[in-house]
């Protein structure tokens, strides 16, 4: 969906299989995950032993992933490295990641997920740090979207209105506000079963242009 992730269109030095086994790999550690606050005793050795033989299984069999498309697959920067895509919100090869449908870039940029339980705060919510985490990217995103260069995010403000739910469909959206110079404003809103959870505004601030001429971020 993002071209922010198009950085480079060379063929990278990692075949399309070993990209879909990574994913794969990261999607049965996002299971494990949640097995391992779900499960106890002898249920939670059978989910250890189920993934366990899920990785084995794709290892052991080259084809056994045959039909998977990579979502990110790796991109070489202007030096021709791997360029991975490793956000922690975002990344199909990242466990940490839920990770985020991207629905829509433009005036409004827009993520959705249905957060697991290693999400948890108080019981069934959304940890308030992690609230955070989701605004910040999706306004980072709009704002990225409407500017040229990177910018990095200075002030974040979170009004936490009611519990975000974990186990239901999140609409994450963001846009941005106002721009001056090197700043930008946005703001943005966590929407769940059609209301507002928990609302941001913040400020974003490209990096001064280095003697040079290029920006220091990018
Ligand atoms: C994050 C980008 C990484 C690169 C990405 C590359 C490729 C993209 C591909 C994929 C990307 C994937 C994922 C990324 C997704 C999400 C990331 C989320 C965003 C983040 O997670 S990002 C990390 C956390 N972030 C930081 O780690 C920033 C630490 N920080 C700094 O690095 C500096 O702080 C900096 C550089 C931001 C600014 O430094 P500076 O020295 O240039 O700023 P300075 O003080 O000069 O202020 C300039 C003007 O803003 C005014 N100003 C200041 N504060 C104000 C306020 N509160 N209200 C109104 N105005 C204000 C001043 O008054 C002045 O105004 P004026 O110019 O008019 O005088």
């Amino acid at each position: 969906m993002s071209d922010l992730l198009d950085v480079d269109s060379r063929p990278a030095p990692e075949s399309s299989e070993d990209s879909a086994l990574a994913e794969y790999v990261a999607e049965v550690c996002r299971r494990l995950s949640a097995g391992l606050l779900r499960e106890t005793g002898d249920d939670l050795r059978s989910v250890v032993a189920a993934e366990v033989r899920s990785v084995q299984w794709a290892l052991e069999d080259p084809a056994a992933l045959r039909d998977r498309v990579p979502v990110h697959p790796p991109r070489l920067d202007h030096r021709g490295r791997v360029r991975m895509f490793t956000n922690p919100v975002l990344s199909q090869r990242n466990p940490l990641a839920p990770p985020l449908t991207h629905v829509s870039d433009g005036d409004e940029c827009e993520f959705r997920v249905t957060l697991p339980l290693q999400y948890q705060g108080p019981r069934n919510m959304l940890h308030g740090g992690y609230v955070g985490v989701l605004l910040d990217d999706v306004l980072w995103y709009a704002v990225r979207h409407a500017s040229t260069g990177i910018s990095f995010t200075r002030e974040l403000t979170v009004t936490y209105e009611r519990p975000v739910p974990l186990f239901e469909e999140l609409r994450i959206v963001g846009r941005v506000v106002e721009a001056e110079g090197r700043k930008t404003f946005a703001e943005g809103e966590i929407v769940a079963g059609g209301q507002v959870c928990a609302r941001a505004t913040g400020l974003w601030i490209a990096p001064k242009p280095r003697r040079d001429g290029h920006g220091s971020a990018g």
